[in-house]
Protein backbone atom coordinates (compact mmCIF):
# COMPACT_ATOMS: atom_id res chain seq x y z
CA UNK A 1 0.00 0.00 0.00
CA UNK A 2 1.68 3.39 -0.86
CA UNK A 3 0.52 6.56 1.90
CA UNK A 4 -0.01 9.84 0.17
CA UNK A 5 0.36 12.86 2.11
CA UNK A 6 -1.34 16.30 1.06
CA UNK A 7 0.57 18.98 3.11
CA UNK A 8 -1.13 21.74 1.11
CA UNK A 9 -5.06 22.75 0.47
CA UNK A 10 -5.69 21.00 -3.06
CA UNK A 11 -9.31 19.98 -4.73
CA UNK A 12 -10.93 17.12 -3.48
CA UNK A 13 -12.02 16.40 -6.95
CA UNK A 14 -8.45 16.55 -8.52
CA UNK A 15 -7.03 13.96 -5.96
CA UNK A 16 -10.28 11.95 -6.23
CA UNK A 17 -8.44 8.81 -8.38
CA UNK A 18 -5.59 8.79 -5.29
CA UNK A 19 -8.42 8.43 -2.55
CA UNK A 20 -10.47 6.07 -5.09
CA UNK A 21 -6.71 3.61 -5.53
CA UNK A 22 -7.35 0.62 -4.22
CA UNK A 23 -3.29 0.57 -3.44
CA UNK A 24 -3.34 3.95 -2.38
CA UNK A 25 -4.10 5.59 1.54
CA UNK A 26 -4.81 9.48 1.15
CA UNK A 27 -4.15 11.57 4.25
CA UNK A 28 -4.62 15.36 4.41
CA UNK A 29 -2.41 16.99 7.31
CA UNK A 30 -2.42 20.86 6.06
CA UNK A 31 -0.80 23.35 8.00
CA UNK A 32 2.08 21.54 9.29
CA UNK A 33 5.54 23.33 10.57
CA UNK A 34 8.41 21.94 9.33
CA UNK A 35 9.61 19.99 12.41
CA UNK A 36 6.07 18.17 12.35
CA UNK A 37 6.62 17.40 8.76
CA UNK A 38 10.28 16.23 9.45
CA UNK A 39 8.86 14.01 12.24
CA UNK A 40 6.00 12.14 9.44
CA UNK A 41 7.88 12.25 6.02
CA UNK A 42 9.51 9.28 6.49
CA UNK A 43 6.15 6.88 6.95
CA UNK A 44 5.31 8.17 3.35
CA UNK A 45 5.99 7.58 -0.55
CA UNK A 46 4.25 10.35 -2.07
CA UNK A 47 4.00 14.47 -0.75
CA UNK A 48 1.25 16.56 -2.59
CA UNK A 49 1.87 20.42 -2.28
CA UNK A 50 0.75 23.39 -3.55
CA UNK A 51 2.77 26.63 -2.76
CA UNK A 52 2.59 27.11 1.03
CA UNK A 53 4.56 24.05 2.25
CA UNK A 54 7.90 24.49 1.94
CA UNK A 55 9.57 21.29 1.18
CA UNK A 56 13.28 21.99 2.26
CA UNK A 57 15.88 19.13 2.26
CA UNK A 58 15.75 18.43 5.98
CA UNK A 59 12.41 17.37 5.25
CA UNK A 60 14.17 15.42 2.10
CA UNK A 61 16.61 13.94 4.46
CA UNK A 62 13.86 12.28 6.87
CA UNK A 63 11.58 11.09 3.75
CA UNK A 64 13.37 7.83 3.80
CA UNK A 65 9.98 6.32 1.71
CA UNK A 66 9.60 9.38 -0.29
CA UNK A 67 8.82 8.47 -4.51
CA UNK A 68 7.91 11.75 -5.62
CA UNK A 69 6.64 15.25 -4.54
CA UNK A 70 3.93 16.63 -6.80
CA UNK A 71 3.24 20.56 -7.23
CA UNK A 72 -0.28 21.66 -7.91
CA UNK A 73 0.72 24.34 -10.01
CA UNK A 74 3.73 25.32 -12.09
CA UNK A 75 6.71 27.12 -10.07
CA UNK A 76 8.52 24.86 -7.90
CA UNK A 77 9.97 27.58 -5.89
CA UNK A 78 9.21 25.94 -2.45
CA UNK A 79 10.81 22.65 -3.21
CA UNK A 80 14.28 22.24 -2.94
CA UNK A 81 14.84 20.38 -6.60
CA UNK A 82 18.60 20.18 -4.82
CA UNK A 83 17.79 17.96 -2.28
CA UNK A 84 15.10 15.68 -4.08
CA UNK A 85 17.71 15.21 -6.49
CA UNK A 86 20.20 14.18 -4.31
CA UNK A 87 17.67 11.58 -2.09
CA UNK A 88 16.59 10.33 -5.10
CA UNK A 89 13.01 11.75 -4.81
CA UNK A 90 11.33 12.87 -8.30
CA UNK A 91 9.66 15.87 -8.05
CA UNK A 92 6.36 16.45 -11.02
CA UNK A 93 4.72 19.85 -11.34
CA UNK A 94 1.42 20.32 -13.54
CA UNK A 95 2.50 23.09 -15.97
CA UNK A 96 -0.72 22.92 -17.90
CA UNK A 97 -3.72 23.13 -15.68
CA UNK A 98 -3.49 26.54 -14.64
CA UNK A 99 -2.45 28.89 -17.53
CA UNK A 100 -5.72 29.98 -18.61
CA UNK A 101 -6.39 30.73 -15.17
CA UNK A 102 -3.68 32.85 -14.50
CA UNK A 103 -3.87 34.46 -17.92
CA UNK A 104 -7.73 35.52 -16.62
CA UNK A 105 -6.46 36.49 -13.57
CA UNK A 106 -4.13 39.08 -15.69
CA UNK A 107 -6.81 40.29 -17.86
CA UNK A 108 -8.71 40.88 -14.26
CA UNK A 109 -5.87 42.89 -12.85
CA UNK A 110 -5.30 45.05 -16.07
CA UNK A 111 -8.64 46.26 -16.49
CA UNK A 112 -9.02 47.04 -12.48
CA UNK A 113 -5.68 48.93 -12.78
CA UNK A 114 -7.20 50.63 -16.16
CA UNK A 115 -10.71 51.50 -14.83
CA UNK A 116 -9.91 51.87 -11.13
CA UNK A 117 -12.03 49.31 -9.62
CA UNK A 118 -11.10 47.96 -6.34
CA UNK A 119 -10.15 51.85 -5.20
CA UNK A 120 -13.86 52.73 -6.37
CA UNK A 121 -15.61 49.90 -4.91
CA UNK A 122 -13.69 50.61 -1.75
CA UNK A 123 -15.00 54.48 -1.23
CA UNK A 124 -18.60 53.22 -2.55
CA UNK A 125 -18.82 50.45 0.20
CA UNK A 126 -17.45 53.65 2.69
CA UNK A 127 -20.58 55.74 1.75
CA UNK A 128 -19.00 57.91 -0.88
CA UNK A 129 -20.59 58.60 -4.71
CA UNK A 130 -17.94 59.18 -6.34
CA UNK A 131 -17.70 59.79 -10.19
CA UNK A 132 -15.05 61.99 -10.84
CA UNK A 133 -11.92 60.74 -9.27
CA UNK A 134 -12.20 57.70 -11.07
CA UNK A 135 -11.37 58.08 -14.65
CA UNK A 136 -10.34 55.37 -16.53
CA UNK A 137 -8.46 54.86 -19.68
CA UNK A 138 -9.78 51.85 -22.56
CA UNK A 139 -7.68 49.16 -23.65
CA UNK A 140 -8.72 49.52 -27.08
CA UNK A 141 -6.13 50.63 -29.19
CA UNK A 142 -3.45 50.58 -26.87
CA UNK A 143 0.00 48.77 -27.10
CA UNK A 144 0.82 46.15 -24.81
CA UNK A 145 4.25 44.67 -23.89
CA UNK A 146 4.28 40.95 -22.57
CA UNK A 147 7.74 39.91 -21.33
CA UNK A 148 7.68 36.28 -21.48
CA UNK A 149 5.61 34.41 -24.47
CA UNK A 150 5.41 31.25 -23.12
CA UNK A 151 2.41 29.42 -21.78
CA UNK A 152 0.39 31.56 -20.01
CA UNK A 153 2.19 35.09 -21.97
CA UNK A 154 0.78 34.10 -25.01
CA UNK A 155 -2.36 33.24 -23.84
CA UNK A 156 -2.56 36.56 -22.43
CA UNK A 157 -1.81 37.93 -26.09
CA UNK A 158 -4.43 36.06 -27.95
CA UNK A 159 -6.76 37.94 -25.53
CA UNK A 160 -5.14 41.46 -25.89
CA UNK A 161 -6.03 41.21 -29.16
CA UNK A 162 -9.17 40.55 -28.86
CA UNK A 163 -9.51 43.95 -26.79
CA UNK A 164 -7.90 45.15 -30.00
CA UNK A 165 -4.56 45.94 -28.41
CA UNK A 166 -1.34 45.74 -30.09
CA UNK A 167 0.93 43.23 -28.74
CA UNK A 168 4.76 43.82 -28.32
CA UNK A 169 6.00 40.65 -26.93
CA UNK A 170 9.81 39.78 -25.55
CA UNK A 171 11.22 35.95 -25.21
CA UNK A 172 14.41 34.85 -25.60
CA UNK A 173 12.65 32.03 -27.52
CA UNK A 174 10.73 34.13 -29.44
CA UNK A 175 11.36 33.96 -33.08
CA UNK A 176 9.72 36.27 -35.82
CA UNK A 177 7.63 33.06 -37.37
CA UNK A 178 5.75 32.36 -33.93
CA UNK A 179 5.35 36.13 -33.17
CA UNK A 180 4.08 36.64 -36.84
CA UNK A 181 1.59 33.35 -36.40
CA UNK A 182 0.71 34.61 -32.89
CA UNK A 183 -0.03 38.17 -34.43
CA UNK A 184 2.52 39.67 -32.13
CA UNK A 185 5.30 42.27 -33.34
CA UNK A 186 8.74 41.01 -31.66
CA UNK A 187 10.65 43.45 -29.51
CA UNK A 188 13.26 43.70 -27.26
CA UNK A 189 12.54 45.07 -23.43
CA UNK A 190 14.39 48.25 -23.94
CA UNK A 191 11.21 49.08 -27.31
CA UNK A 192 8.57 47.49 -24.78
CA UNK A 193 9.39 49.71 -21.58
CA UNK A 194 9.55 52.79 -24.09
CA UNK A 195 6.64 52.32 -26.53
CA UNK A 196 4.59 50.10 -24.06
CA UNK A 197 0.78 51.69 -22.44
CA UNK A 198 0.43 48.46 -20.78
CA UNK A 199 2.97 46.14 -19.48
CA UNK A 200 2.99 42.34 -18.22
CA UNK A 201 5.23 39.87 -17.07
CA UNK A 202 5.10 36.30 -17.67
CA UNK A 203 8.97 34.69 -17.26
CA UNK A 204 9.72 32.57 -14.49
CA UNK A 205 12.25 34.31 -11.36
CA UNK A 206 15.82 33.92 -12.55
CA UNK A 207 18.77 35.67 -12.01
CA UNK A 208 18.21 36.74 -15.59
CA UNK A 209 14.89 37.72 -14.75
CA UNK A 210 15.27 39.51 -11.37
CA UNK A 211 14.31 43.23 -11.80
CA UNK A 212 14.67 42.78 -15.27
CA UNK A 213 11.82 46.14 -15.53
CA UNK A 214 14.23 48.10 -12.57
CA UNK A 215 15.41 51.85 -12.23
CA UNK A 216 16.80 52.21 -15.41
CA UNK A 217 13.95 50.44 -17.12
CA UNK A 218 11.72 53.08 -15.47
CA UNK A 219 13.73 55.86 -16.26
CA UNK A 220 13.07 55.67 -20.17
CA UNK A 221 9.56 54.21 -19.59
CA UNK A 222 6.93 55.35 -21.83
CA UNK A 223 5.05 57.81 -19.16
CA UNK A 224 1.69 56.42 -18.28
CA UNK A 225 2.26 53.35 -18.49
CA UNK A 226 0.50 50.92 -16.22
CA UNK A 227 2.12 47.45 -15.32
CA UNK A 228 0.89 44.18 -14.13
CA UNK A 229 2.73 41.35 -12.71
CA UNK A 230 0.81 38.00 -11.66
CA UNK A 231 4.37 35.69 -12.60
CA UNK A 232 6.73 35.96 -9.24
CA UNK A 233 7.69 38.92 -7.16
CA UNK A 234 11.37 40.00 -8.03
CA UNK A 235 10.84 40.41 -12.01
CA UNK A 236 9.82 43.97 -10.99
CA UNK A 237 11.83 46.34 -8.82
CA UNK A 238 9.50 46.70 -6.15
CA UNK A 239 11.28 49.44 -4.64
CA UNK A 240 12.00 51.42 -8.37
CA UNK A 241 8.17 51.01 -9.33
CA UNK A 242 6.78 52.65 -6.21
CA UNK A 243 9.50 55.26 -6.80
CA UNK A 244 8.17 55.50 -10.74
CA UNK A 245 4.32 55.35 -9.14
CA UNK A 246 5.15 58.12 -7.09
CA UNK A 247 6.94 60.05 -9.86
CA UNK A 248 4.29 59.56 -11.80
CA UNK A 249 5.81 57.57 -14.87
CA UNK A 250 4.04 54.62 -13.98
CA UNK A 251 -0.12 55.49 -13.79
CA UNK A 252 -1.16 52.14 -12.12
CA UNK A 253 0.46 49.21 -11.10
CA UNK A 254 -1.42 45.84 -10.22
CA UNK A 255 0.84 43.05 -8.39
CA UNK A 256 -0.34 39.40 -7.47
CA UNK A 257 3.07 38.28 -6.62
CA UNK A 258 5.85 39.87 -4.07
CA UNK A 259 9.51 39.41 -3.60
CA UNK A 260 8.22 38.03 -0.08
CA UNK A 261 5.33 36.66 0.15
CA UNK A 262 2.90 37.53 2.37
CA UNK A 263 4.49 41.24 2.16
CA UNK A 264 5.20 43.38 5.39
CA UNK A 265 2.54 45.12 7.04
CA UNK A 266 4.28 48.17 5.92
CA UNK A 267 5.12 46.76 2.47
CA UNK A 268 4.82 50.29 0.24
CA UNK A 269 2.61 48.62 -1.94
CA UNK A 270 -0.08 48.16 0.63
CA UNK A 271 -0.79 51.89 1.27
CA UNK A 272 -0.25 53.21 -2.36
CA UNK A 273 -3.35 54.14 -3.94
CA UNK A 274 -1.99 53.15 -7.70
CA UNK A 275 -1.09 50.33 -6.72
CA UNK A 276 -3.31 47.46 -5.87
CA UNK A 277 -2.85 43.94 -5.11
CA UNK A 278 -4.15 40.54 -4.70
CA UNK A 279 -2.84 37.74 -2.40
CA UNK A 280 -0.81 35.20 -5.21
CA UNK A 281 -4.80 34.49 -6.45
CA UNK A 282 -3.18 33.71 -10.35
CA UNK A 283 -4.36 29.87 -9.92
CA UNK A 284 -6.91 30.34 -7.72
CA UNK A 285 -10.03 29.07 -9.65
CA UNK A 286 -12.39 26.22 -9.26
CA UNK A 287 -10.97 24.64 -12.33
CA UNK A 288 -7.27 25.34 -12.03
CA UNK A 289 -7.20 23.69 -8.96
CA UNK A 290 -8.74 20.35 -10.21
CA UNK A 291 -6.55 20.52 -13.42
CA UNK A 292 -3.42 21.04 -11.37
CA UNK A 293 -4.40 18.42 -8.43
CA UNK A 294 -6.11 15.87 -11.57
CA UNK A 295 -2.68 16.27 -13.51
CA UNK A 296 -0.01 15.64 -10.55
CA UNK A 297 -2.23 12.80 -8.94
CA UNK A 298 -2.23 10.74 -12.46
CA UNK A 299 1.19 11.00 -12.28
CA UNK A 300 2.12 10.48 -8.90
CA UNK A 301 0.19 7.30 -9.14
CA UNK A 302 2.29 6.84 -12.31
CA UNK A 303 5.63 7.28 -10.12
CA UNK A 304 4.28 5.48 -7.80
CA UNK A 305 3.43 2.06 -9.80
CA UNK A 306 6.65 2.40 -11.71
CA UNK A 307 4.96 3.10 -14.77
CA UNK A 308 5.95 5.89 -18.07
CA UNK A 309 5.40 9.51 -15.91
CA UNK A 310 5.81 13.21 -17.14
CA UNK A 311 6.33 16.75 -15.53
CA UNK A 312 9.42 15.56 -13.85
CA UNK A 313 11.20 18.82 -12.97
CA UNK A 314 14.44 17.47 -11.36
CA UNK A 315 16.99 14.31 -12.17
CA UNK A 316 15.31 11.27 -13.91
CA UNK A 317 17.14 8.26 -13.56
CA UNK A 318 20.18 7.57 -16.13
CA UNK A 319 19.88 4.30 -18.28
CA UNK A 320 22.65 1.61 -16.45
CA UNK A 321 24.05 0.12 -19.33
CA UNK A 322 25.32 3.62 -20.33
CA UNK A 323 25.70 5.09 -16.93
CA UNK A 324 29.47 4.63 -16.27
CA UNK A 325 30.64 5.48 -19.86
CA UNK A 326 28.45 8.47 -20.05
CA UNK A 327 28.11 10.33 -16.88
CA UNK A 328 31.68 12.26 -17.06
CA UNK A 329 30.68 13.50 -19.70
CA UNK A 330 27.23 14.73 -18.55
CA UNK A 331 28.60 18.06 -16.79
CA UNK A 332 30.88 18.63 -19.89
CA UNK A 333 27.60 19.03 -21.93
CA UNK A 334 25.72 21.17 -19.66
CA UNK A 335 28.59 23.72 -19.34
CA UNK A 336 29.14 23.64 -23.14
CA UNK A 337 25.31 24.12 -23.44
CA UNK A 338 25.22 26.98 -20.80
CA UNK A 339 28.16 28.56 -21.86
CA UNK A 340 26.99 28.99 -25.96
CA UNK A 341 23.60 30.21 -24.54
CA UNK A 342 25.27 32.37 -22.38
CA UNK A 343 27.82 33.82 -25.57
CA UNK A 344 24.70 34.02 -28.31
CA UNK A 345 22.91 36.64 -28.63
CA UNK A 346 19.01 36.27 -30.45
CA UNK A 347 16.02 34.12 -30.29
CA UNK A 348 17.74 30.33 -30.24
CA UNK A 349 16.98 28.29 -33.46
CA UNK A 350 18.98 25.31 -33.48
CA UNK A 351 21.21 23.54 -31.92
CA UNK A 352 24.14 21.36 -33.87
CA UNK A 353 25.84 19.01 -31.29
CA UNK A 354 28.77 16.98 -32.47
CA UNK A 355 30.36 13.87 -30.99
CA UNK A 356 33.63 12.82 -32.57
CA UNK A 357 36.11 10.11 -31.44
CA UNK A 358 35.33 7.10 -29.05
CA UNK A 359 31.61 8.84 -27.61
CA UNK A 360 30.50 8.60 -31.60
CA UNK A 361 30.18 4.79 -30.62
CA UNK A 362 27.83 5.26 -28.37
CA UNK A 363 24.18 6.17 -27.62
CA UNK A 364 24.82 9.79 -27.11
CA UNK A 365 21.44 11.34 -25.98
CA UNK A 366 21.59 11.45 -22.78
CA UNK A 367 24.48 13.64 -23.00
CA UNK A 368 22.65 15.82 -25.85
CA UNK A 369 20.13 16.32 -22.60
CA UNK A 370 22.02 18.00 -21.02
CA UNK A 371 23.47 20.31 -23.30
CA UNK A 372 19.81 21.21 -24.05
CA UNK A 373 19.36 21.56 -20.61
CA UNK A 374 22.51 23.73 -20.28
CA UNK A 375 21.38 25.96 -23.37
CA UNK A 376 17.53 26.11 -22.02
CA UNK A 377 18.70 26.75 -18.56
CA UNK A 378 19.94 30.10 -18.86
CA UNK A 379 16.26 31.44 -20.22
CA UNK A 380 13.95 29.33 -18.68
CA UNK A 381 15.59 28.84 -14.83
CA UNK A 382 17.21 25.89 -13.81
CA UNK A 383 14.26 24.95 -11.97
CA UNK A 384 12.34 24.97 -14.43
CA UNK A 385 14.54 22.22 -17.05
CA UNK A 386 15.88 18.75 -16.29
CA UNK A 387 17.53 16.03 -18.34
CA UNK A 388 13.63 14.48 -18.43
CA UNK A 389 11.96 17.41 -19.87
CA UNK A 390 15.12 19.23 -21.52
CA UNK A 391 13.93 17.84 -24.82
CA UNK A 392 10.42 18.38 -24.69
CA UNK A 393 10.78 22.01 -24.32
CA UNK A 394 13.29 22.51 -26.77
CA UNK A 395 10.41 20.88 -29.11
CA UNK A 396 7.64 22.76 -27.95
CA UNK A 397 9.71 25.83 -28.68
CA UNK A 398 9.82 24.30 -32.10
CA UNK A 399 13.94 24.15 -31.41
CA UNK A 400 15.51 22.17 -34.23
CA UNK A 401 18.31 19.67 -32.65
CA UNK A 402 20.84 18.36 -34.83
CA UNK A 403 23.30 15.68 -33.73
CA UNK A 404 26.53 15.13 -35.93
CA UNK A 405 29.10 12.05 -35.00
CA UNK A 406 32.44 11.38 -36.64
CA UNK A 407 35.40 9.13 -35.61
CA UNK A 408 38.32 11.82 -36.06
CA UNK A 409 37.90 14.17 -32.89
CA UNK A 410 41.57 15.94 -33.78
CA UNK A 411 44.15 15.15 -30.76
CA UNK A 412 41.36 14.62 -28.49
CA UNK A 413 39.96 11.11 -27.68
CA UNK A 414 36.57 12.69 -27.84
CA UNK A 415 35.19 16.10 -28.21
CA UNK A 416 31.57 17.37 -28.04
CA UNK A 417 31.09 20.43 -30.21
CA UNK A 418 28.15 22.55 -29.42
CA UNK A 419 26.92 25.25 -31.72
CA UNK A 420 23.93 27.54 -31.84
CA UNK A 421 22.20 29.19 -34.28
CA UNK A 422 19.84 32.54 -33.75
CA UNK A 423 18.95 34.52 -36.38
CA UNK A 424 21.52 36.86 -35.47
CA UNK A 425 24.78 34.91 -35.62
CA UNK A 426 26.16 31.27 -35.08
CA UNK A 427 28.78 30.70 -32.38
CA UNK A 428 30.41 26.93 -31.17
CA UNK A 429 32.28 25.41 -28.29
CA UNK A 430 33.76 22.56 -28.68
CA UNK A 431 34.96 20.62 -25.08
CA UNK A 432 36.15 17.08 -24.03
CA UNK A 433 37.38 15.70 -20.36
CA UNK A 434 41.34 15.58 -19.79
CA UNK A 435 42.42 12.30 -17.91
CA UNK A 436 43.42 13.95 -14.37
CA UNK A 437 41.94 17.16 -15.42
CA UNK A 438 38.12 16.52 -16.00
CA UNK A 439 36.29 19.09 -18.57
CA UNK A 440 37.94 21.27 -20.47
CA UNK A 441 36.82 24.12 -23.21
CA UNK A 442 39.35 23.70 -26.00
CA UNK A 443 38.02 25.80 -28.84
CA UNK A 444 35.23 28.95 -29.21
CA UNK A 445 34.13 29.63 -32.43
CA UNK A 446 37.26 29.08 -34.76
CA UNK A 447 40.26 29.87 -31.44
CA UNK A 448 41.65 26.97 -29.78
CA UNK A 449 41.87 27.74 -25.83
CA UNK A 450 42.44 25.30 -22.73
CA UNK A 451 39.94 26.84 -20.25
CA UNK A 452 38.44 24.97 -17.47
CA UNK A 453 34.42 25.45 -17.25
CA UNK A 454 33.73 27.04 -13.99
CA UNK A 455 33.18 30.09 -12.33
CA UNK A 456 32.88 33.36 -13.51
CA UNK A 457 34.37 34.01 -16.84
CA UNK A 458 34.28 37.17 -19.61
CA UNK A 459 34.62 36.36 -23.02
CA UNK A 460 35.94 39.09 -24.99
CA UNK A 461 35.73 38.99 -29.07
CA UNK A 462 38.82 41.73 -30.63
CA UNK A 463 41.19 42.70 -33.10
CA UNK A 464 44.80 41.01 -32.42
CA UNK A 465 46.05 44.59 -31.75
CA UNK A 466 49.02 45.51 -29.13
CA UNK A 467 48.15 47.01 -26.01
CA UNK A 468 44.35 45.37 -25.75
CA UNK A 469 45.16 42.89 -23.17
CA UNK A 470 46.81 45.96 -20.89
CA UNK A 471 43.64 47.88 -21.41
CA UNK A 472 41.23 45.27 -20.29
CA UNK A 473 42.96 44.80 -17.42
CA UNK A 474 43.45 47.82 -16.30
CA UNK A 475 39.69 48.25 -16.68
CA UNK A 476 39.34 45.29 -14.92
CA UNK A 477 41.86 45.98 -12.11
CA UNK A 478 40.34 49.56 -11.28
CA UNK A 479 37.14 48.50 -10.94
CA UNK A 480 38.18 45.45 -8.27
CA UNK A 481 37.95 42.68 -10.06
CA UNK A 482 41.03 40.86 -10.27
CA UNK A 483 41.88 38.20 -12.93
CA UNK A 484 42.70 34.80 -12.04
CA UNK A 485 43.64 33.33 -15.68
CA UNK A 486 43.91 34.48 -19.25
CA UNK A 487 43.55 32.88 -22.32
CA UNK A 488 43.83 34.51 -25.60
CA UNK A 489 42.99 32.79 -28.88
CA UNK A 490 43.99 33.76 -32.80
CA UNK A 491 44.16 32.65 -36.01
CA UNK A 492 46.26 35.25 -37.98
CA UNK A 493 48.69 38.43 -36.26
CA UNK A 494 46.43 41.51 -36.43
CA UNK A 495 43.06 39.46 -37.32
CA UNK A 496 40.45 38.53 -35.21
CA UNK A 497 40.71 37.00 -31.75
CA UNK A 498 39.02 36.00 -28.31
CA UNK A 499 40.47 36.48 -24.83
CA UNK A 500 38.54 34.08 -21.96
CA UNK A 501 39.42 35.71 -18.39
CA UNK A 502 38.73 33.99 -14.90
CA UNK A 503 37.71 36.56 -12.50
CA UNK A 504 37.59 35.94 -9.15
CA UNK A 505 34.47 37.48 -8.99
CA UNK A 506 31.24 39.11 -11.39
CA UNK A 507 32.43 42.00 -12.82
CA UNK A 508 29.27 45.16 -12.92
CA UNK A 509 27.58 45.40 -16.02
CA UNK A 510 28.52 48.59 -16.93
CA UNK A 511 32.32 47.44 -16.37
CA UNK A 512 31.51 44.99 -19.28
CA UNK A 513 30.25 47.89 -21.11
CA UNK A 514 33.39 50.26 -20.78
CA UNK A 515 35.11 46.58 -22.28
CA UNK A 516 33.09 46.35 -25.34
CA UNK A 517 33.86 50.15 -25.83
CA UNK A 518 37.39 50.29 -25.46
CA UNK A 519 39.05 50.66 -28.66
CA UNK A 520 39.72 47.65 -31.50
CA UNK A 521 37.15 45.95 -28.84
CA UNK A 522 33.67 44.00 -30.40
CA UNK A 523 32.20 42.66 -27.05
CA UNK A 524 32.63 41.45 -24.22
CA UNK A 525 30.12 38.54 -22.16
CA UNK A 526 30.23 37.60 -19.09
CA UNK A 527 29.67 33.90 -18.91
CA UNK A 528 28.92 32.27 -15.26
CA UNK A 529 29.59 28.29 -15.30
N1 LIG B 1 0.25 34.09 -9.95
C1 LIG B 1 0.11 32.78 -9.97
O1 LIG B 1 -0.63 32.22 -9.17
C2 LIG B 1 0.79 31.97 -11.01
C3 LIG B 1 2.03 32.33 -11.46
N2 LIG B 1 2.66 31.57 -12.41
C4 LIG B 1 3.97 32.03 -12.85
O2 LIG B 1 3.83 32.62 -14.14
C5 LIG B 1 5.07 32.54 -14.83
C6 LIG B 1 4.85 32.06 -16.26
O3 LIG B 1 4.31 30.75 -16.24
P1 LIG B 1 4.18 29.91 -17.60
O4 LIG B 1 3.72 30.79 -18.69
O5 LIG B 1 3.39 28.71 -17.25
O6 LIG B 1 5.70 29.52 -17.83
P2 LIG B 1 6.43 29.15 -19.22
O7 LIG B 1 7.66 28.41 -18.83
O8 LIG B 1 5.47 28.53 -20.15
O9 LIG B 1 6.83 30.59 -19.80
C7 LIG B 1 7.84 31.40 -19.27
C8 LIG B 1 8.51 32.10 -20.44
O10 LIG B 1 9.40 33.08 -19.94
C9 LIG B 1 10.46 33.17 -20.89
N3 LIG B 1 11.62 33.87 -20.36
C10 LIG B 1 12.65 33.39 -19.62
N4 LIG B 1 13.54 34.35 -19.39
C11 LIG B 1 13.08 35.47 -19.99
C12 LIG B 1 13.56 36.79 -20.12
N5 LIG B 1 14.72 37.15 -19.56
N6 LIG B 1 12.82 37.67 -20.80
C13 LIG B 1 11.65 37.31 -21.37
N7 LIG B 1 11.15 36.06 -21.30
C14 LIG B 1 11.85 35.16 -20.61
C15 LIG B 1 10.74 31.73 -21.23
O11 LIG B 1 11.45 31.59 -22.45
C16 LIG B 1 9.34 31.15 -21.31
O12 LIG B 1 8.85 31.13 -22.64
C17 LIG B 1 5.96 31.63 -13.98
O13 LIG B 1 6.78 32.45 -13.19
C18 LIG B 1 4.97 30.90 -13.09
O14 LIG B 1 5.55 30.43 -11.88
C19 LIG B 1 2.07 30.49 -12.99
C20 LIG B 1 0.82 30.08 -12.57
C21 LIG B 1 0.12 30.76 -11.51
O1 LIG C 1 -0.75 27.15 -6.04
C1 LIG C 1 -0.89 28.36 -6.25
O2 LIG C 1 -1.91 28.97 -6.02
C2 LIG C 1 0.28 29.13 -6.84
C3 LIG C 1 0.34 28.92 -8.31
C4 LIG C 1 1.61 29.40 -8.88
O3 LIG C 1 2.14 30.42 -8.55
C5 LIG C 1 2.26 28.53 -9.87
O4 LIG C 1 1.65 27.53 -10.28
O5 LIG C 1 3.40 28.87 -10.26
Amino acid sequence: MFKVLVSDPISDLGIQQLVDAQDVIVEKKTGLSEDELVAIIGDYDALLVRSQTRVTARIMEAASKLKVVGRAGVGVDNIDLNAATTQGIIVINAPDGNTITTCEHTFAMMMAVARHIPQAYLKTVGGEWDRKTFLGVELRNKVLGVLGMGRIGSEVAKRAKAFGMQILGYDPFLTEERADKLGIKLATVDEIVRNADFMTVHTPLTPETRHMIGRAQFEVMKPGMRIVNCARGGIIDEMALVEAVNSGIVAGAAFDVFESEPPAADHPFLSNPKIIVTPHLGASTVEAQENVAIDVSEQVLHILRDEPFMNAVNMPPIPANLQSKLQPYFELGEKLGSFIAQATDGAVQEIVVGYSGELAELDTQPITRYIVKGVLSHHLGAEQVNVVNSMHLAKVRDLNIVTNKSHAAKDFTNLVTVSLRTKQEERSVSGTLLTGYGPRIVSIDKFSVDVTPEGNLILIAHNDKPGIIGNVGTLLGSNDVNIATMQVGRQLVGGSAIMVLRVDKSAPKDVLQKITSLPDLNNAKEITL
